[in-house]
């Protein structure tokens, strides 16, 4: 029989359940919003007041973070007087996790009642006129592993979270998107806020000229090594979705130009611009409409 897809170590719907279950037992916050902090943005949940954090490796299942600027804390607490959780390290393919075990979290903020999911990242500029330091609202993504048949929804269906074949073309919400520019605008951001496309790739390799330039002539603003995993995810549990991309760095895209892209380039301008996200996710969170949906 032809046996492709299935992999018998993917999680079951019982342990998702048994992490929400022990999570929900170990603290009383009961977070409506997650916030994923991207590479160098983990100081986003320090943020958060009356603080309860876990190791990852302490939690049931939990996947463990190997990369620098990802702390690999789960972060409990109110911020502007919201219920928060907050991921302090993510997860990649690059790291060899399948990418159900990328977005085991997302499941099991759904399980604990969160209904908003907020993704940063870093990210390299594509866009000739992007800056390093600027803040992209993610407008539409581009899966390219999903081209090449690598999704994290790949496998039996599990009903119990969502359809088989969710739409992606409503993934990043409206109204969220509308806020965040907004808000950048009342910030005095009008310089640094912009609203665009990410493209997801594999990793770990920094992209080559060849295929930033075709990147861009895809229409991508943006690219990164994240976050497209986890919005799928989200989406078909049917979480709300803020993406925001800071571009720590201009993708070469000049075979004269002898700059090239690192991770330490990128946790520094992580560091440098951390303080913008900070006021602008502070504010959102403070003007975001809850719902109390309970799943
Ligand atoms: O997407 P995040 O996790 O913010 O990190 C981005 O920065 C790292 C490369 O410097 C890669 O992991 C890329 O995806
Ligand atoms: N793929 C990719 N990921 C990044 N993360 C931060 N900067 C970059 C970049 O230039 N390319």
């Amino acid at each position: 029989m032809a046996h492709c897809v299935e992999d018998s170590s993917r999680y079951t719907y019982e342990e998702y359940k048994q992490t929400a279950d022990w999570l929900l037992s170990k603290t009383e916050h009961r977070p409506a919003v997650a916030i994923v902090c991207g590479s160098g943005l983990g100081a986003l949940g320090e943020l958060l007041k009356d603080q309860m954090a876990f190791n990852y490796s302490d939690i049931p299942n939990f996947p463990h973070s190997t990369v620098p600027g990802h702390a690999g804390r789960l972060i409990f607490g109110n911020l502007n007087g919201k219920p928060c959780v907050c991921m302090q390290g993510r997860f990649h393919s690059y790291e060899g996790y399948p990418l159900w075990k990328v977005t085991f979290p997302i499941r099991v903020f759904r399980l604990i009642g969160v209904e908003t999911l907020i993704v940063t990242n870093a990210a390299g500029g594509l866009n000739q006129d992007y800056k390093v330091g600027d803040i992209m609202v993610i407008m539409d993504h581009i899966n390219m592993p999903g081209f090449a048949g690598q999704n994290p929804l790949i496998g039996p269906n599990e009903e119990r979270f969502g359809p088989r074949f969710p739409p992606m073309s409503d993934a990043y919400d409206k109204d969220l998107r509308k806020l965040a520019l907004a808000i950048g605008q009342e910030l005095g951001f009008s310089e640094k806020i912009r609203e665009g496309v990410y493209c997801s790739l594999g990793g770990p390799n920094f992209e080559t000229i060849a295929e930033c330039r075709f990147l861009s002539s895809l229409g991508t603003d943006a690219v990164g090594m994240s976050t497209v995993p986890e919005v799928i995810v989200a989406r078909h549990c049917g979480l709300r979705v803020l993406g925001m991309s800071l571009i720590t760095n201009k993708a070469v895209m000049d075979y004269n130009s002898e700059a090239t892209a690192n991770h330490e380039e990128v946790l520094q301008a992580g560091k440098d611009s951390a303080k913008y996200l900070e006021k602008l996710v502070t504010l959102l969170i403070q003007r975001i409409e809850l719902n109390n949906n309970v799943f």
